[in-house]
């Protein structure tokens, strides 16, 4: 059976807290989709970055060593994996470090590129398809997905969110760091962070992520009836 006329795709955008790995799990889990966490690859390259001593400051060095790596994301939504050149990197990505450098070494169009090409590859593979969540899915990796939605949130609910996974972190750093990153994100040249013309804008500062999942998926659904 040919499974790529009904396979779906869903892109989720929006800034850091709003809900958008939690919710994109839920919905493909609950779905049967594939699922691609693309800040991960983001901060895989970030890491791999670091790791070799590269000059974060320097986008020169950086778009020299951007097709070095080996990224592997693994796209089951109950168990997403990600490797650099075969090393499992899911908890060294998520350090203060790396979230502190990831802005900078994703702003450099070399590194974009690379991992917009393997990022439109995973959804084409994804047989019944698949939820990819990050900055620039609806506007540049997946401009014909059938469905875009852009997560928003209060930086106060952000911040709180997340200073509540990081256990003991300020709430105001915290809050500062999230709208540091925004800006930079929100600024750079290549594919920023934006909401797509066409993308649903759901504000979850006052959702609880059943909510939130439970108003995607009624989405999705809608979208899949009419295909
Ligand atoms: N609507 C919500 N209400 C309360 N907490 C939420 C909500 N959505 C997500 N969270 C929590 O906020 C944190 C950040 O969510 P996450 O899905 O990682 O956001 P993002 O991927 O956009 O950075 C997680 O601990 C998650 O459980
Ligand atoms: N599609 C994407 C996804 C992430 N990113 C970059 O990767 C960083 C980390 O993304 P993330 O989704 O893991 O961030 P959090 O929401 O987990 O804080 C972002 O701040 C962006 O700099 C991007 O440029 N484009």
């Amino acid at each position: 059976m040919d499974t790529t006329a009904t396979a779906v795709i869903v892109a989720i955008d929006g800034p850091s807290g709003t809900g958008k790995s939690s919710t994109s799990k839920a919905v493909a889990a609950q779905l049967g989709l594939s699922y691609l966490d693309t800040g991960a690859q983001y901060r895989a390259i970030t890491w791999w970055m670091v790791h070799n001593g590269i000059d974060i400051t320097d986008p020169a060095a950086i778009a020299a060593a951007a097709d070095k790596p080996e990224i592997v994301s693994g796209t089951d939504p109950s168990a997403p994996t990600i490797t650099v050149d075969g090393t499992d990197v899911a908890g060294p990505i998520r350090t203060q470090d790396v979230t502190s450098k990831v802005s900078a070494v994703s702003a450099v169009p070399e590194v974009r590129t690379r991992i917009t090409e393997l990022q439109r590859s995973i959804a084409a593979a994804a047989p019944h398809g698949i939820v990819v969540e990050g900055r620039d899915i609806g506007t540049t990796v997946l401009p014909h997905a059938d469905l875009k939605i852009f997560l928003t949130a209060s930086p106060e609910a952000r911040a709180a969110r997340r200073s509540g996974e990081l256990k003991g972190a300020d709430v105001n750093a915290t809050r500062e760091a999230l709208l540091k990153r925004d800006a930079a994100d929100s600024g750079r040249k290549v594919a920023p962070l934006a909401k797509a013309d066409d993308a649903i804008e759901v504000d979850t500062s006052d959702l609880t992520l059943q909510q939130v999942i439970e108003c995607v998926v009624t989405l999705v659904e809608e979208k899949r009836a009419t295909k």
